[in-house]
């Protein structure tokens, strides 16, 4: 199949909106700020427009409002409808994953949002190629997305939302940290898409005069209003009309921005009140000659009837545009995969990203390894010598704390990380904000299984602790359901807390459960009225059944050495006696860790789902 081809069928949808308002809460909740005042306009396909304006006039906002991004307090009328889906939404920052090449993340967006019934791997691979080239990405393709340049970032964002072919492109500044060349690039890069029949809208700061005449319609906002909708060639001329000259060899661009900003006084009313004419988005020279004034309604309409749908202006190809008559046809050339195959491309993803970095595989079991066999040369023989009980139960106390604090931390760091690149891409209907979040579950849970296998198997062996299957099943058991459940939690704050604040109250949560665990304080020594805190710690529920599973369920004689006159702890069952567990039941135990790695699973499931859709 020809790649290009895949991308040259465009349907052209023109972007229309009316009395659009947008309101925010103020600190004063009484009264609401206006951050867009009932403005309206048209982004056609075709054409590359941008959106500009003084800083906080509203840009992101109308931005955020058309991609669909920001729903509430907006009223008025937008015709885009269910044409949503068939938008691109490129925000500010580019992220990726950073352990990834650009061929390789390439090839992963294919995946996700194309199935291979209608687009062969072949034929992906060809149209990554295809893409590559165009955007001048092919040199990189084995460099790793970390390693990228500024341009060729936002060069990636642009050529992954081009995969699935995209009727509409939206860009938040896709300019903003590009050098002048590189902004020159990007803009021509995306003038050349809108030739082709897509609608791109993009916000942009200050651009040169050449960036700014690449452009087909600029649509100005000043505190909330638009103050200007025209080409770029009329501007000069749009502003003469309302008593303000550009001077000679001045930026058009500059000279549009100071006006609004008021650096020529207030005229932010009178320019208002001029841009409700729509026919300065109409080329002067095209239609009538350099007169001075738009072009008349009928000067109008006669251009536009001599224009097939979709071209106000002059296009530079000839391309396949189809028009959209309903929301019926609204279906993308290319079909995406069923949200069971995602998955398991999403499992894929993650277990490569998990071995590509090293800091979360071998240096973390490294240090497991190392520190299982430092604790075990530390406490030697305390698991069959009657006289060191205490510093045995006191030993299983640190491999619940070890466990916990190494798996709650990442847990808590996981998500800040990667939670824009997870917005940007459920945003864009790569994938499922469930379908991510299961994968995710279902890679790192085998991993903390294995991890925490590994460090108590060590530690067990080492101190010689009874060598009986049951007891080492269970006792192992404990510690694994206890690590994930620690991860959950992590999770869990890690997407209601930044990391400042989620690695604070980790640590204090930590500490609580530690001191409620019944080993720094007997259970019966803690206040009746306190005592349902330590019914809250999954670290009490694991130390008593790790404890139980090694003095319980009548254990022979502990060694008591021929040295010692008197061994108290030689029966196993005083060990319980002493620290309260003689009634323990290890099943109750284990539902209880279960039940609360679900409750914080599907917590942080919620959570992190209104974190995504909070912008
Ligand atoms: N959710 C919100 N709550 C309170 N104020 C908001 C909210 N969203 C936007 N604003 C306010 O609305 C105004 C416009 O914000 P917006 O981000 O759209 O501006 P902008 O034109 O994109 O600015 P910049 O160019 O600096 O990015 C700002 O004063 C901002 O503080």
């Amino acid at each position: 199949m020809d790649s290009s081809k895949l991308l040259k069928n465009v349907y052209g949808i023109d972007i229309h909106f009316e009395d659009l308002v947008y309101q925010v809460n103020t600190p004063k909740r009484q009264e609401k700020k206006s951050v867009l005042k009932g403005i309206a306009g048209t982004f056609k396909s075709g054409e590359l427009t941008a959106i500009m304006g003084p800083s906080g006039a509203g840009k992101s906002s109308l931005m955020n409002i058309l991609t669909g991004m920001t729903k509430s307090g907006v009223s008025g009328k937008i015709e885009i409808g269910k044409a949503r889906k068939l938008c691109g939404y490129i925000m500010q920052d580019d992220h990726f994953f950073p352990y990834f090449t650009v061929e390789e993340t390439m090839l992963m967006a294919a995946t996700l949002k194309i199935s291979n019934k209608c687009v062969s791997l072949k034929e992906k691979r060809t149209l990554i190629d295809y893409l590559l080239n165009s955007l001048k990405l092919t040199k990189t393709r084995h460099t790793r997305c970390s390693n990228l340049s500024g341009g060729q970032k936002k060069r990636l964002s642009i050529a992954l939302e081009l995969i699935d072919n995209p009727a509409v492109l939206f860009l938040d500044e896709p300019t903003t940290g590009l050098d002048s060349s590189s902004s020159f690039d990007t803009i021509q890069l995306l003038r050349g898409l809108a030739n082709e029949g897509r609608t791109i809208v993009c916000t942009i700061h200050q651009p040169s005069t050449n960036i700014y005449n690449l452009f087909n319609l600029i649509y100005v906002l000043s505190a909330g209003q638009c103050t200007y909708q025209g080409t770029p060639q009329n501007t000069v001329m749009f502003l003469s009309s309302v008593g303000l000259e550009c001077p000679p060899y001045h930026n058009p661009a500059d000279f549009l921005l100071e006006c609004v900003n008021g650096d020529y006084d207030d005229h932010t009313e009178a320019l208002a009140e001029c841009a409700k004419d729509t026919r300065w988005r109409y080329d002067q020279q095209l239609m009538q000659g350099e007169t001075g004034e738009p072009p008349s309604e009928s000067q109008v309409a006669k251009f536009n009837e001599s224009q097939s749908p979709g071209q106000t202006q002059p296009q530079v190809h000839k391309i396949e545009i189809q028009h959209m008559e309903s929301s019926k046809d609204l279906t993308r050339h290319t079909f995406p995969p069923t949200e069971y195959m995602r998955l398991w491309l999403l499992i894929g993803r993650c277990h490569l990203q998990f071995f590509r970095d090293w800091t979360l595989t071998y240096l973390k079991l490294g240090i497991h390894i190392l520190c299982a066999i430092l604790i075990g040369l530390f406490f030697g023989d305390s698991g069959s010598n009657a006289t060191k009980q205490i510093s045995n139960v006191g030993m299983i106390m640190i491999h619940c704390v070890y466990l916990w604090y190494t798996t709650i931390m990442p847990g808590i760091l996981k998500y800040p990380a990667e939670i824009e690149i997870i917005r940007k891409e459920t945003f864009n209907n790569w994938y499922k904000l469930r379908t991510y979040y299961l994968a995710t579950i279902i890679t790192s849970t085998p991993v903390h299984i294995i991890f925490s296998s590994v460090y108590i198997t060590i530690g067990y062996w080492m101190t010689e602790q009874p060598v009986e299957m049951d007891r080492f099943v269970k006792y192992l058991l404990s510690a694994v359901v206890v690590t994930i459940c620690a991860d959950g939690l992590g999770v869990f704050l890690g997407t209601v807390l930044n990391p400042v604040n989620g690695t604070f109250v980790g640590a204090v949560s930590t500490c609580f459960m530690l001191t409620f665990s019944g080993f720094l304080i007997l259970l019966n020594h803690i206040p009746a009225a306190m005592r349902f805190i330590a019914y809250i710690s999954p670290l009490r529920y694991a130390l008593e059944n790790m404890v139980i599973s090694l003095y319980g369920n009548q254990r022979e004689q502990l060694i008591c050495p021929p040295t010692e006159f008197y061994c108290h702890f030689k029966n196993a069952v005083t060990v319980l006696r002493q620290f309260g567990m003689e009634q323990g039941d290890f099943g109750y135990n284990i539902l209880m860790i279960l039940a609360q790695i679900a409750l914080f699973k599907m917590l942080a499931y919620f959570t992190l789902k209104r974190k995504i859709n909070t912008n």
